[in-house]
């Protein structure tokens, strides 16, 4: 097909592309992991960086969401110095700018930093200095990227009002929101409230995971109760829609989500291996996206799912025939539903995405 032969990988890895959901301890290069691993005490599953790197998306592609998040353990482990975090940091930077990204809004939890004897600050300045180095790198190499931080609370942990405290201290120096993530059953958002009030009081941004392995109760919730600007995954909003032969109608929710233009921080792949989906082809995204929903596509974890902005981009072509504009869509929503001041959004939109395009098309 015409479209999709002008999609080849390479331009779309060329392409300028945005991603608002990405896990910083789920994007470590498995060499990095291999190399840090034996100075951090930690026992690895297996030793080699290729087998590594398999074991990785094997172990996540268990089809639950507990047991993919098991595997964080062999990169957490490994991320408990200043050093060792600015260096994840940097390459991270580097991996993301090398594929074509050129604003990233990159998640991590602070409070799962500190068994080294780090405080919750120095988790945080060490990571936002890998940013800065992985910034300068990637001009160095021609390649313009933004990259800020957002900090997650841990579902599960009680200490989501002092990591919320920690991301408005820190706003102004590289942090631009808060999340929380984890194990999404038995722990609802509203165990959260006091952190996402004090959020909003603070003007601040956040984005909570939601709707990715428990359905339409918990994005409510974090939509009605919690206040959230965006939906981390969100993807079960589809419970809320319904597709039969009159066509296609919207529940309540569903209707306040696309009215509101929240924005859906949908991950194709990382959804295939939690069983939040069966395949690429399944995924409600095309559906969603035909019925213009704030879509945007995003890694979540490059290295459980082996995956990148690119290869998420490829498949989405391949499975839903999506063209340029298609991509193009996708990427200006995402940089709409950025945490970056509006008029910062503006120049990557005007100055850096929409150039790239037109050139695409020309
Ligand atoms: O898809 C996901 N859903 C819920 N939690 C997740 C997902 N991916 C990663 N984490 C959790 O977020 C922590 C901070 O980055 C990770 O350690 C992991 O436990
Ligand atoms: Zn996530």
């Amino acid at each position: 097909m015409a479209r999709r032969s002008t999609l080849t990988e390479d331009v779309v890895r060329g392409l300028p592309k945005v991603l608002l959901h990405d896990h910083l301890d789920g994007g470590l290069r498995p060499e990095t992991v291999a190399e840090l691993a034996p100075d951090a005490g930690h026992t690895l599953p297996v030793d080699d960086p290729a087998d590594l790197g398999r074991w990785f998306a094997e172990a996540a592609d268990s089809g639950s969401l507990e047991r993919y998040l098991e595997t964080f353990q062999h990169t957490v482990a490994v991320m408990q110095s200043a050093e060792n975090l600015t260096r994840v940091a940097r390459e991270c930077v580097e991996d993301l700018a090398a594929d074509g990204v050129v604003y990233a809004e990159v998640r991590y939890a602070p409070e799962q930093h500190v068994d080294g004897g780090l405080t919750l600050d120095e988790v945080v300045d060490a990571v936002r200095l890998g940013f800065l180095e992985g910034e300068a790198v990637a001009r160095e190499a021609g390649r313009t990227i933004v990259v800020r931080q957002l900090l997650t609370a841990m579902r599960h942990q009680a200490r989501s009002r002092e990591i919320a405290e920690l991301a408005v201290a820190w706003r102004d120096r590289g942090v631009v929101g808060f999340d929380i993530a984890g194990a999404e059953a038995g722990y609802p958002p509203t165990r959260h409230l006091d952190a996402f009030e004090y959020l909003q009081r603070e003007n601040a941004h956040f984005t909570i995971h939601a709707g990715e392995a428990f359905g339409l109760p918990s994005i409510w919730e974090a939509l009605q109760w919690c206040g959230a600007d965006r939906l981390g995954h969100g993807v079960r909003i589809v419970d809320d829609i319904e597709d039969g032969e009159e066509g296609v109608g919207l529940g309540r929710l569903a209707a306040y989500v696309r009215d509101k233009r929240i924005p859906l921080e949908l991950c194709p792949t990382s959804n295939v291996q939690t069983g939040a989906v069966t395949s690429i082809a399944e995924h409600p995204i095309g559906m969603l996206a035909k019925l213009r929903f704030r879509v945007t596509v995003n890694t979540d974890n490059r290295l459980m799912s082996g995956t990148s902005m690119t290869k998420e981009m490829l498949a989405l072509v391949e499975a839903f025939d999506w063209g340029p504009a298609d991509l193009r869509w996708v990427t200006v929503n995402a940089m709409k539903s950025a945490f970056l001041p509006f008029d910062e959004r503006l120049v990557i939109i005007e100055d850096v995405i929409k150039p790239a395009y037109a050139e695409l098309d020309a």
